[in-house]
This record gives C-alpha cells, sequence and structure tokens, in this order.
C-alpha cells in the first residue's frame, strides 16, 4: 500500500552514447522519494544503433526521423511492457538533434502511441517548453538529484555527475528546503564524456567502448591537444549550459594523427577537463562528487577527475543509488511531478526564464 500522492512510476531512458534504453521504477509524490522497484534494459542491435546514429542531427521533418521514431517507439514498448503495475510512465525518448538556442531540441519517438500500446498515462516531449520559455531544456535531472541529495541524508553542498555521451553537472545545496529555492541548484553540461572515446574505439577497431579504460590506459595524453581542448569557449560561459551529442566533433579530427591508445588516453583526458572546468563553475566547492552514468566504470576516466577536482570523486553506488538506472528513475520523478503540476525545470538549472514544468501526458484513451 503506497502512501497518499505517492504513484509507481516508471521511467526510461535512450541516452547520447546510443548503446540501449534503461527502464526503471520509483515510488514518489513527485517530490519525496519512497523507494525504488524493478528495472531493465534492452540494448539496442547493430543495425538499430546503425539507424539512430544516421539520424542524428535530424529535426521531426528530416528524412530518417520517421524511422527512427518508429524504432525508439517500438524499442520502449517491448520494454516498458514489462512492467505492467506502473501507474504512470515517463518517456524521454532519443535525442537526435539539441539547438536550443535555434531550432529547438528534438527527442525521437511516440509517448501517444506509447500510452495507447501500454494502456498507461505516459509523460512525453519533456524538453520542448522549456526551450519555448528561453531555457536550454537540459539538463533535466537536477530536480531528482536534489531529490536523491535529501534521500541518502547529505548536510553539505556535494555534486552529481552523469558520465554519458555528453557529461552534465549539478550542484545541489541539500540545506535549501526546496529545489526551486535560491541557491539550492546549480547544473549544466559539462562538455563531451562518453561519445567521443565511443567513436573513436568504433571507428579504429569496431568496439562500442573502451572497456575499463584498457587503452587509454596503455596511451599518453597529448598535452597540445587537451591544452586548447581546456581553453574553449564553452568552458567560459556562465552555465547553465547545454550541448548537443557532437558539439565538440572537431576533437575527434585533433586526435587522427594520434595512435589508438594516445588518441583514447587525450579523449579520455578531455572528458575529464571538461568537468574540472566545469566544476570551476560551482557557488562554494564540494568535498563530494557523486558519479553516475557509465562513464563511472572507466577507472582511468574516474581518476583523471579526482586528480583535477582533488575531491572524493565515487560511482554512486558509494551511497546506495544504481548509476546504471539513475537518469531512467529521473524520467519516472519528472512525470509524477509533471502529473502533479509541479515545475521541472528552474532558471538556475537550464537558465528557463521561470520555473517550468516541460512535459506532455497522454492518456491510453485520447485518439491521436
Ligand atoms: N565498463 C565500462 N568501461 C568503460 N566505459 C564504460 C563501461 N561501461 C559503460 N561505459 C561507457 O558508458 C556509456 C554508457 O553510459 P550511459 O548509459 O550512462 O550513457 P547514456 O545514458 O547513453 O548517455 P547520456 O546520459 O549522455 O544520455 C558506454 O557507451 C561507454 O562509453
Ligand atoms: C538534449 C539531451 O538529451 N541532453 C541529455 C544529454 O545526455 C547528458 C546531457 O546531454 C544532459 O543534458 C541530457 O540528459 C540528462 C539525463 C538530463 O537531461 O539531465
Amino acid at each position: 500500500m503506497l502512501k497518499t500522492g505517492v504513484m509507481k512510476a516508471l521511467g526510461t531512458m535512450s541516452g547520447t552514447s546510443l548503446d540501449g534504453v534503461d527502464a526503471a521504477v520509483i515510488e514518489t509524490d513527485g517530490i519525496e522519494i519512497a523507494g525504488f522497484g524493478d528495472h531493465a534494459y534492452r540494448t539496442y542491435a547493430t543495425e538499430e544503433r546503425d539507424i539512430l546514429r544516421a539520424a542524428l542531427g535530424c529535426w521531426p521533418d528530416d528524412p530518417g526521423a520517421e524511422v527512427a521514431a518508429r524504432l525508439v517507439t517500438r524499442a520502449h514498448a517491448e520494454l516498458m511492457a514489462g512492467f505492467p503495475d506502473a501507474a504512470i510512465a515517463g518517456f524521454h525518448g532519443q535525442t537526435l538533434a539539441h539547438d536550443p538556442a535555434g531550432r529547438g531540441t528534438h527527442q525521437a519517438g511516440d509517448g501517444a502511441a506509447l500510452a495507447r500500446q501500454l494502456a498507461l498515462p505516459v509523460v512525453w516531449d519533456f524538453r520542448t517548453a522549456d526551450v519555448r520559455l528561453g531555457g536550454q531544456g537540459a539538463p533535466l535531472a537536477p530536480v531528482y538529484h536534489f531529490a536523491l541529495a535529501k534521500w541518502i541524508g547529505a548536510e553539505a553542498p556535494l555534486a552529481f555527475l552523469n558520465l554519458g555521451g555528453v557529461g552534465n553537472l549539478t550542484w545541489v545545496d541539500p540545506s535549501k528546503a526546496a529545489p526551486e529555492a535560491d541557491g539550492a541548484l546549480l547544473a549544466f553540461d559539462t562538455g563531451p564524456a562518453n561519445a567521443p572515446i565511443n567513436d573513436l574505439l568504433m571507428r579504429r577497431r569496431g568496439l562500442s567502448f573502451d572497456e575499463g579504460g584498457a587503452l587509454a590506459m596503455k596511451g599518453s595524453v597529448a598535452g597540445d591537444v587537451l591544452d586548447r581542448f581546456a581553453e574553449h569557449p564553452y568552458f567560459f560561459r556562465m552555465p547553465p549550459k547545454s550541448l548537443d551529442r557532437d558539439d565538440f566533433a572537431a576533437l575527434s579530427t585533433q586526435v587522427e594523427g594520434l595512435s589508438d591508445a594516445d588518441a583514447a588516453a587525450t579523449l579520455t583526458a578531455a572528458a575529464a577537463v571538461a568537468v574540472v572546468r566545469g566544476a570551476e563553475h560551482f557557488p562554494v566547492p564540494v568535498e563530494r562528487l557523486l558519479v553516475t552514468g557509465g562513464g563511472r566504470k572507466n577507472p582511468v576516466l574516474m581518476t583523471m577527475i579526482a586528480e583535477g577536482l582533488g575531491c572524493d570523486v565515487v560511482a554512486v553506488e558509494e551511497v546506495g543509488l544504481d548509476g546504471d538506472m539513475l537518469e531512467a528513475q529521473a524520467f519516472a520523478y519528472l512525470a509524477v511531478r509533471v502529473a502533479r503540476g509541479l515545475p521541472t525545470s528552474f532558471p538556475s538549472t537550464t537558465g528557463v526564464a521561470a520555473a517550468v514544468g516541460g512535459g506532455e501526458i497522454s492518456y491510453p484513451g485520447a485518439t491521436q
């Protein structure tokens, strides 16, 4: 029996690494976390990944967008069917293009179709409303990071780092009563994280990622490439700020002349430098950085970040959380907030003019 207002919510995330779909259940009233539930993962088959990769950069009307959307919807429907107890779902979809200052943001996938197929209210299109109101539309997990900071009983300011395809940081002051309180949150994308490393491993070795940082471990960092990267204008921009997956594509060109190992070491160091430069924007330094996302399993990257920051850098598992599922949980949490009319982003997390609840709710009975 759930406490009044607490819902069993299913969240899904298909991230910028293009590896697959995560699905996770949490119990929440949209403010506090009441508990965690089951989770599952569906990998994209090689040919599905190729379709998604080819569709990167596509806007809804572009050729390629529709086939990607159908694929994303089908993959989610298969995975989400395994959670018949959920009362509501948060469906992020697959980001194909993100240009908040220009054309907007595009997450492929049809939440209305999922609502009908799963007979479940589905909240989706989380980012558009924020972008329309002048926000970055990303990152959106920070409000969930605030709830997690409370859940783990944190007292001092701390930060969450997501090392997905792109990296993002959330600085949290857990002594504040609510995420909308002045000084409770500061969030932004750090820069490239795993995406350039994955792309390198695919180009050079036909592998999807550098497992355990094994290749990077054998290489030497090209200091000149790294120094130039560290001065990129993005790092001087005040947060909030966000990135598209391939906004740092030039970095991949700069390691072309290096050996496989040196290129991997240099791209790994670049991901770490992006975090270190990002942390310079924190209102006050943190003693602990909690790391989620696949990059936490890369010890070379984790060590480089810890050396650059000089604070504790640990996987979120250290505090009892699940770093493989945290972003999927975030979209479950956000779905309940949307259903309850609570805001999902704030001026301090996306730069939006005023707190906004982004996300459309589709109900099973709706015709379109
Ligand atoms: N054992 C490992 N060693 C090294 N890297 C790993 C390992 N496991 C996962 N990764 C990296 O993490 C990536 C997956 O991370 P994650 O699932 O957090 O990304 P995502 O959700 O797609 O991205 P985003 O949060 O940007 O949307 C893999 O593509 C790989 O680069
Ligand atoms: C536009 C988009 O999909 N952005 C993702 C991406 O992946 C990491 C980073 O870039 C972050 O901004 C965001 O995802 C996380 C989960 C978020 O919105 O909090």
